[in-house]
Order: structure tokens, then C-alpha cells, then sequence
């Protein structure tokens, strides 16, 4: 494949890892990254290290207001993590502020092949609604994210057609849950004639990437019992440090609301309420509090009833497992735009089919 020229919407978290993975992957030049406050462009390839230089422990994250409704950018949040004079992009050399940093994107996006969007997701239309505005400007490209909430499917799904007159490649729910298990759960489900259940059982440890992981974290916590989306939307720092204290720096998931089931569900390997995610997060120890797992129960042709399991090796991070599979899915959505498929495609379509 030639060279696929990149952008990224949301330097937090997963957004500065993805950049720095694609130094490690072949034939991926990042070309614009933006944050809430930020733009850096350059078509010739962003100068990643300095970059991430610029924005260690220095990510413009944050709380509630982390989405404007107009999807530009939000307010100084509570959570900024500052030790320069400016928080994120801003702090590079290459970046520059801007009021309105996706839609200055979207003008560059002529001469960009992908875009992997690691937006928050706290405000569910937030990730449609952008995708949206990449079809109003007529973007011919990729657009890729690592959603987790399995609502957020069908809204994509209700755009399908606006994305598709434009010439757009969507693959949603790239990251690792969704994403990596579910492809895995597609590729596991190939032995059976029937699928009676899907089990995904994840573990991360996020010490020493917790700072830099708030986002996720709230939106974790979202899953808990007692709290909603709007809930933990609505904490601030120090509740969430006090949440996180009464449980001893582990939480424990149950029967998560992520896209796993819907994305299985549309590519045909079983029904989305036969698909159970759950999972521990401890964020004091960088240990996997325990070993990730996607068990898949069926049938075979010949009457015999078994579970094929895939394991992830504890050593491998959340953001390997993240940001590895989201280029390699970013890679396949290139393939896949080139040769004229247009429209959403979840993880499992790009697996082998039931
Ligand atoms: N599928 C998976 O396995 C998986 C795993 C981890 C995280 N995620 C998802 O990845 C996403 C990002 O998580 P994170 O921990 O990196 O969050 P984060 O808060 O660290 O980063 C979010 C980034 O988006 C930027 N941003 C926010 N609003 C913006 C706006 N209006 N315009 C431009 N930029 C804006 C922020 O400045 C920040 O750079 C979340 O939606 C999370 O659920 C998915």
C-alpha cells in the first residue's frame, strides 16, 4: 500500500499513543493532530516526537465540558494538565490555537487519506456528528474510531447514506473493546455453525497511565452501579479521586454497554444479547488485575458443542492493544476506500464472514 497520510482528532490518551505507534508501523505519515485548543498541520509529515515532547503529562483533557456542541472547541476545562504556558497542541512548536480545531482539519482533508477520531464520547452524538460534517465538506476518505458504547452504532448506521454519497470509509469501534476482541470474537466464531455466547473479560493496569487517561477512566465509570453517562459526566476530579479511593484503585465491570454486541450482532455472528463485557481496571498498579479473554461458545456443523478462547499476554498494555489494532484497522479501511467501499463497517465486517 502507498503511503497513507493521517490525521488525528483528540491528542489525549489514545490520540498521542496512536501517533506514536504509527512511527513503529509502516507507511503512515501523520500529517494534522488537534486538540480542544490546538491544530498542528503539516502535509510533508508532522515532526511526531517533538510533538509528543511538547505534550507529555500537558494534555488539554478534561471533564464535562469536553464537547461543544458544535463540535469546536470546548472551554478551558478543570482538568487541564498544564506545565508549559500552554496546555496540548498549543505547546508544540508545530501547533497553533484555533477556536475551531476539528473544522480546521476538515479544510486540510483534501490531501488527508485517514482520520482516526479519539474524541470523547461522553455526549453520544458527539462521533456521528463529526463524521457528518466530514461528508457535508465532501471528504473521500477514512474515518475511524474507538467509540465503545454500543448506542452510538446505530447512529452512524443512520447517517450510512450521507457517508456513502461522499465517498466515505467509516470503521467504528476500532479500538481494543470494541475493536481488536471483536475481530477475535469474529475469527473464534468461525469453528461453529452456531454462536450461543460471547464472554469478553478485560484487565488493564493503568498506573503509570492514568494521568494521562482520564477520559476513559469517566467513561468507565459510567458502567458502575448507581452512575449513568450524565453522572459521570457531571463529577468532578476530586469525586472521582474519592470514588476511586473507596474502591482501592480497582473497579470491577459488569455487563458493560460496549459495542462488542452490536458490531457482532451486524456482521451476523450472533445476537448482541448474547454478548456479555465486563472487565477490572486498576489504576494504582500497572499490572493487568486479570487476564483479558474473549470466549466464544458454539456449535460446530458436526453436532459438537466448545469455546474457542483468545488471550491477551498481561505484558501488552491497553494502549498497545488499543492503538495497534486501530492503525491496523485504519489500514484496512484505506485498502477497503480505494477500492470503492463506502459506508460504516464495524471490526467483525473485516474479519472472515459467518
Ligand atoms: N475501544 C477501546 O478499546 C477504547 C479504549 C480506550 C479509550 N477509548 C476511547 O477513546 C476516546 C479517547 O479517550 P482518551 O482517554 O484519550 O480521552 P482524553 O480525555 O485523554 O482525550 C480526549 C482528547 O480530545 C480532545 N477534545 C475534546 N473535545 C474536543 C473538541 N471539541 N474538539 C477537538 N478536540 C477535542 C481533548 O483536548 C483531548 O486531547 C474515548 O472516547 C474512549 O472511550 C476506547
Amino acid at each position: 500500500m502507498d503511503d497513507v497520510r493521517f490525521a488525528v482528532l483528540g491528542t489525549g490518551g489514545i490520540g498521542r499513543r496512536t501517533l506514536e505507534v504509527s512511527q513503529h508501523k509502516d507507511g503512515l505519515t501523520a500529517v494534522a493532530a488537534c486538540d480542544r485548543n490546538g491544530v498542528a498541520v503539516d502535509h510533508g509529515g508532522l515532526d511526531v516526537e517533538e510533538l509528543l515532547d511538547a505534550t507529555e503529562g500537558n494534555i488539554a483533557s478534561g471533564p464535562a465540558d469536553d464537547v461543544a456542541t458544535d463540535g469546536g472547541a470546548a472551554a478551558a476545562p478543570e482538568g487541564v494538565k498544564q506545565h508549559g504556558e500552554q496546555a496540548g497542541v498549543v505547546a508544540s512548536d508545530q501547533g497553533r490555537p484555533t477556536e475551531t480545531p476539528i473544522d480546521d482539519v476538515i479544510a486540510e482533508s483534501d490531501a488527508i487519506d485517514a482520520v482516526l477520531v479519539a474524541l470523547p464520547n461522553l455526549e453520544h452524538d458527539f462521533i456521528p456528528r463529526v463524521a457528518e460534517r466530514f461528508a457535508e465538506a465532501d471528504y473521500e476518505g477514512v474515518l475511524v474510531d474507538v467509540l465503545k458504547r454500543s448506542r452510538v452504532i446505530g447512529m452512524l448506521d443512520d447517517r450510512e447514506e450521507t457517508l456513502k454519497e461522499s465517498g466515505i470509509t467509516f470503521v467504528c469501534g476500532a479500538g481494543a473493546t470494541p475493536g481488536f476482541l471483536t475481530g477475535a470474537a469474529a475469527l473464534a466464531a468461525q469453528s461453529f455453525v452456531e454462536v450461543e455466547e460471547v464472554e469478553i473479560w478485560w484487565g488493564v493496569g493503568l498506573k503509570s497511565g492514568y494521568e494521562d487517561n482520564r477520559g476513559t477512566v469517566r467513561e468507565d465509570i459510567a458502567h458502575l452501579d448507581g452512575y449513568d453517562i450524565e453522572t459521570a459526566r457531571e463529577m468532578s476530579e476530586a469525586e472521582i479521586e474519592e470514588l476511586i479511593d473507596d474502591h482501592d484503585g480497582v473497579l470491577e465491570f459488569n455487563d458493560m454497554e460496549h459495542a462488542d454486541d452490536v458490531l457482532l450482532e451486524r456482521a451476523g455472528i450472533c445476537d448482541a444479547e448474547d454478548v456479555h463485557v465486563g472487565g477490572v481496571l486498576d489504576v494504582r498498579s500497572d499490572e493487568k488485575p486479570t487476564t483479558t479473554t474473549v470466549s466464544v461458545t458454539g456449535t460446530t456443523f458436526d453436532g459438537e458443542t466448545g469455546t474457542n478462547t483468545f488471550q491477551l499476554d498481561d505484558v501488552t498494555s491497553m494502549e498497545a492493544n488499543v492503538n495497534g489494532p486501530a492503525l491496523g484497522y485504519l489500514k484496512a479501511g484505506v485498502r477497503n476506500n480505494r477500492a470503492g467501499h463506502y459506508g460504516v463497517f464495524g471490526p467483525a465486517d473485516l474479519m472472515p464472514g459467518f
